[in-house]
């Protein structure tokens, strides 16, 4: 991914030396889209420069620009590290307390009645608090994009840009709950602990298996809906992008063999879902190869999986079991699906490689061989990232104050954000829409309030509903 940076630099005028700094920032592939003079003396001149460049660049370039004599690097600014100076996001009250009649309001001795009459009636915190519009972005650190256990400071910045995403998509007010533990029951009760101002949790990043008992536990301890995007934003989206690429390739769900890389997080909530649609020929495919009912696990959710899938009992490593698949999901690592792997597929194969930040096939070796192609990268068409899924759920679930995130408001979410590529727009470059598409958080929105009500787990109506 490119980053801007500027490079503060002070030079002599008179040798031709801004030459010479251009030319090296043009050797490291860096682009100079600005210059701004700092300072014009005599002799010499203080001047920033703006370089697009690609991030992995960033310390050549300096020490490029630092080895030139008669040049001196003042300072190197990154814009990346400058849009995260003292946070991402802030609060901001709703209206200003200008006077003690507003203090006595919104503060001592006014709240207190407030607060009894939550008290006498508790569901009214939905109405005379944030809690209707508050979700917890909860994570221990541990599975942080694919950067793995970097810890919960770390991971902070991610929990911030979630929480960003959410206000700015969906008018969602997200907090960033970075827990210092890895203890299942630790997390579970804190989360327990945190749930009365909150409408919603988002669990994130936390790795696999633990994730698993984390949700299952605290959807049937809470009454408020858990969602962890990881799973399930991932899988909801990658639907919504099969819907679209099935039609590209007139092939139904209930005909098509999938085969699933990466049976962790991710990979479970999808095969889920893929049953769900009624995807019948799924084989999952981790790191000893096929699972298979035949076979024991340590990790019971590859035991369910294993019972639910396979119906050939197939073994072997991915490069035996994808011959004839119609569809490949990948939700591992970088490098794990082969071009050779590709021409053993069906007619039209479909590819899903996921991995962050790097796929699994390079799409530029993957291209010539498959009919659509999806990746999680912005940098090539159809991005699938669960940023167009998380906003809108939450904002769909709050809204209905619905008491869980079910199979059904899931599947709801994929067809809805589907949806939005329109009939006379979807081709193999465009299965999915753009991240910045205005139409997904309502389409989401209004598909997961529909299902909630129609699954009973409303507990309001919304006005348009009524
Ligand atoms: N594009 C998107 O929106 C998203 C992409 N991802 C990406 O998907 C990948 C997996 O994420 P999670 O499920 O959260 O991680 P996870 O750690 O829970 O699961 C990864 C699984 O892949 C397996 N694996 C690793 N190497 C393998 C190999 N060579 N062959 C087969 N299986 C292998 C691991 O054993 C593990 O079960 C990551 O790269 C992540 O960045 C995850 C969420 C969203
Ligand atoms: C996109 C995201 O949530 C992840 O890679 O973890
Ligand atoms: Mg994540």
């Amino acid at each position: 991914m490119n980053t801007s940076i500027v490079m503060r630099v002070e030079f002599n005028k008179q040798k031709g030396l801004f030459a010479e700094i251009a030319g090296e920032i043009g050797q490291v592939g860096g682009d100079i889209v600005a210059m701004d003079v700092i300072r014009a003396g005599k002799e010499t001149t203080i001047r920033d420069i703006t370089v697009s460049i690609h991030e992995a660049s960033v310390l050549q370039i300096t020490e490029a620009v630092k080895g030139l004599q008669g040049v001196k690097l003042i300072n190197v600014s990154d814009s990346t590290f400058l849009a995260h100076l003292g946070g991402k996001i802030e609060i901001q009250p709703k209206m200003p307390v200008k006077n003690r009649d507003d203090l006595s309001k919104v503060y001592t001795p006014g709240v207190a009645r407030v607060c009894m009459a939550i008290r006498d009636n508790p569901s009214s915190v939905y109405a005379l608090t944030i809690k209707r519009n508050t979700v917890a972005v909860v994570t221990d650190g541990t599975a942080v994009l694919g950067l793995g256990d970097i810890g919960p400071e770390a991971a902070l910045p991610v929990m911030e840009g979630k929480a960003m995403l959410f206000k700015q998509m969906a008018g969602v007010d997200a907090f960033p709950i970075c827990l210092a533990t890895q203890d299942t029951e630790e997390i579970i009760r804190t989360v327990k602990l945190l749930a009365p101002g909150f409408g919603g949790i988002n669990l994130e990043d936390i790795s696999s298996p633990r994730c698993f008992e984390i949700e299952k536990r605290l959807k049937q301890e809470m009454d408020i809906p858990v969602f962890h995007d990881d799973q399930h934003g991932t899988a909801v989206v990658l639907m919504a992008g099969l819907f679209n690429a099935l039609k590209i390739v007139g092939k139904l769900t209930s005909d098509i063999r999938v085969v699933v890389t990466g049976i962790g997080a991710a990979g479970v909530s999808i095969v889920k879902m893929l049953l769900v649609a009624g995807v019948t020929d799924i084989i999952a495919v981790d790191r000893e190869g096929a699972l298979c009912r035949t076979q024991t696990y340590g990790n019971p959710m590859w035991t369910w999986v294993a019972q639910q899938t396979n119906p050939d009992l197939r073994e072997g490593a991915l490069s035996d079991v994808i011959g004839g698949a119609d569809v490949f999901i990948g939700v591992s690592r970088k490098g794990v699906l082969k071009v050779e792997d590709i021409r053993h597929m069906a007619e039209e194969p479909i590819v899903f490689a996921m991995a962050n930040p790097e796929p699994e096939i390079d799409p530029e070796l993957a291209e010539p061989y498959v009919r659509v192609l999806a990746t999680g990268r912005s940098d090539y068409p159809n991005q699938i990232n669960n940023v167009l899924c998380f906003p809108g759920i939450f904002r769909g679930a709050l809204d209905c104050r619905a008491r869980t995130i079910n199979e059904e408001m899931k599947l709801a979410a994929a067809y809805a954000i589907a949806s939005v590529v329109g009939d006379d727009e979807r081709n193999e470059q465009y299965i999915i829409p753009s991240v910045f598409n205005d139409k997904v958080v309502p389409a989401v929105r209004k598909a997961v309030v529909e299902a909630a009500i129609a699954t009973s787990v409303a507990r309001r109506i919304p006005p348009e509903y009524r």
